[in-house]
């Protein structure tokens, strides 16, 4: 493998030359089994392809970039291309036989990567009898490494893993048994699980922007922007109460400007499960540590990592850490239009996103929100019923906007929740152990 520009890997080839043939074979042969030997590397992977992600080019790049790839590397490859939502996942949890192989290979967007994700934490829980709704049942971790081949809209779990959304790198990654251990959050409303989540929770600005952005999928990728401007020309905050507990022992903050990569020194040093299990059983210590906020906001946005994507290369918050049992709980309390402009500006240029009075980032473990207004909504109607009509009118910075609604929706990696009221908690079993974590090619 050489490395080319901006994270991006190739295949390299070196070549062995001797007139004597029968040397070339044990060459030859003494090379297969040195790679044979090296148990990192998958020998058979199960790939999922969803046509329809991103630009519905999902087939063509498997059967063009990876297939071929996979093929010189000696990898068998079971592949299925989904005919449904949720096929990945169902068939994960039911009925794939996972004894059979060493991994299994997405190929799409984020969504596609949540089904994946979901599909083998649920079996895995299922196959050893943990309830997933006891907010604090103690998770078994997964035996299979899960790859992504990016082919969605924004990919932004690949670029934040992998550095780039490069179909062929991703592809070597995978080969080479390249893995990324990484933070799962789980999401409970009272004793029901919602869904687990390793990028972004977002409530108000990122969880109205999705919501819109569902009902444009006709559009491709071009409808994020046009879901991001409409939703920020309506400008709606929301009442409620966020609770988190603080992250303790952990060696970073939101805005240290540290930036995790492969190998991070904050991520190898997290709290041992000793130091976190003795913790957790101090419930009293637990709720002292509480912080509660009641506040007007626009946006609520837990970062488990830091959603960069080509679209904004610094993300929702550049110094989150992949596999360090934390989230970054970003408050963006109500402000002017031209303010919360600002605000989004930051995150494409050098400036410090947070430093603003009306922002605020903490590193947690556990968080909780409760809407000031009691929920009466169903998933349809969040899906269906449009809750804004039109736009109010534009306010200049020192204007204070009254459109107010009593309930945006949490987007939990790019899904609708179907509830607002939710308590979220880094998954300690997967984040305090490093073999135990999820771990992504
Ligand atoms: N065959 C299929 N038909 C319809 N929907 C599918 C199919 N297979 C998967 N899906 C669903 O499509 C949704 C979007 O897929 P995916 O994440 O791959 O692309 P995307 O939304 O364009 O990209 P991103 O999530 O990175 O923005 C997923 O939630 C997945 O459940």
């Amino acid at each position: 493998v050489r490395r080319t520009r901006q994270q991006q890997w190739r295949c390299s080839d070196v070549t062995f030359q001797c007139a004597n043939q029968g040397l070339c074979q044990q060459w030859i042969q003494v090379i297969n089994e040195q790679l044979s030997l090296l148990a990192n590397r998958p020998k058979s992977l199960l790939v999922y392809i969803n046509p329809y992600g991103g630009k519905r080019r999902g087939k063509r790049i498997y059967k063009q970039k990876v297939a071929p790839l996979f093929r010189r590397a000696c990898i068998s490859a079971d592949v299925i291309v989904t005919e449904r939502a949720n096929h990945a996942r169902d068939h994960l949890k039911t009925e794939a036989n996972l004894d059979k192989y060493d991994g299994v290979v997405c190929v799409g967007g984020d969504g596609m990567f949540s089904e994946i994700l979901h599909g083998l934490v649920t079996r895995t829980q299922t196959d050893s009898g943990v309830d997933q709704n006891q907010p604090d049942a103690e998770l078994v971790p997964c035996s299979l490494h899960i790859g992504i081949i990016p082919a969605g809209s924004t990919d932004c779990i690949c670029f934040a893993t992998v550095g780039t959304n490069d179909p062929v790198t991703s592809a070597l990654h995978i080969i080479v048994g390249d893995s990324q251990p990484m933070d799962v959050c789980s999401v409970h409303h009272d004793d029901v699980f919602l869904r687990y989540s390793v990028s972004l929770l977002g409530y108000g600005f990122y969880g109205d922007l999705l919501t819109d952005s569902e009902r444009k999928r006709w559009l491709g990728p071009a409808r994020y922007d046009l879901s991001g401007v409409k939703t920020f020309l309506s400008h709606n905050y929301y009442e409620g109460t966020i609770s988190f507990l603080p992250a303790e022992n952990n060696m970073g903050t939101p805005r240290d400007k540290l930036q995790c990569r492969s190998g991070c020194c904050v991520c190898q040093h997290k709290p041992s499960s000793k130091d976190n299990k003795q913790w957790e059983m101090s419930e009293e210590k637990e709720n002292s540590g509480w912080s509660v906020i009641r506040g007007k906001f626009i946006a609520i946005n837990g970062a488990s990592m830091s959603c960069a994507c080509p679209r904004s290369p610094k993300g929702l918050s550049p110094s989150a850490h992949l596999a360090d049992g934390t989230t970054d709980l970003i408050l963006v309390r109500k402000c002017s239009r031209l303010d919360f402009l600002r605000h989004l500006l930051r995150h494409t240029n050098k400036e410090d996103q947070f430093d603003h009075s009306f922002v605020e980032v903490h590193r947690v473990s556990k968080f909780r929100f409760q809407p000031r207004h009691h929920e009466l909504v169903s998933l349809e109607d969040l899906s269906e019923s449009p809750k804004k009509t039109g736009f109010s009118p534009i306010c200049s910075a020192q204007t204070t906007c009254n459109y107010s609604t009593a309930h945006s929706s949490w987007t939990c990696d790019g899904e609708i929740l179907p509830h607002t009221a939710i308590q979220v908690r880094l998954l300690s079993c997967f984040a305090r152990n490093k073999e135990s974590q999820p771990e992504v090619h």
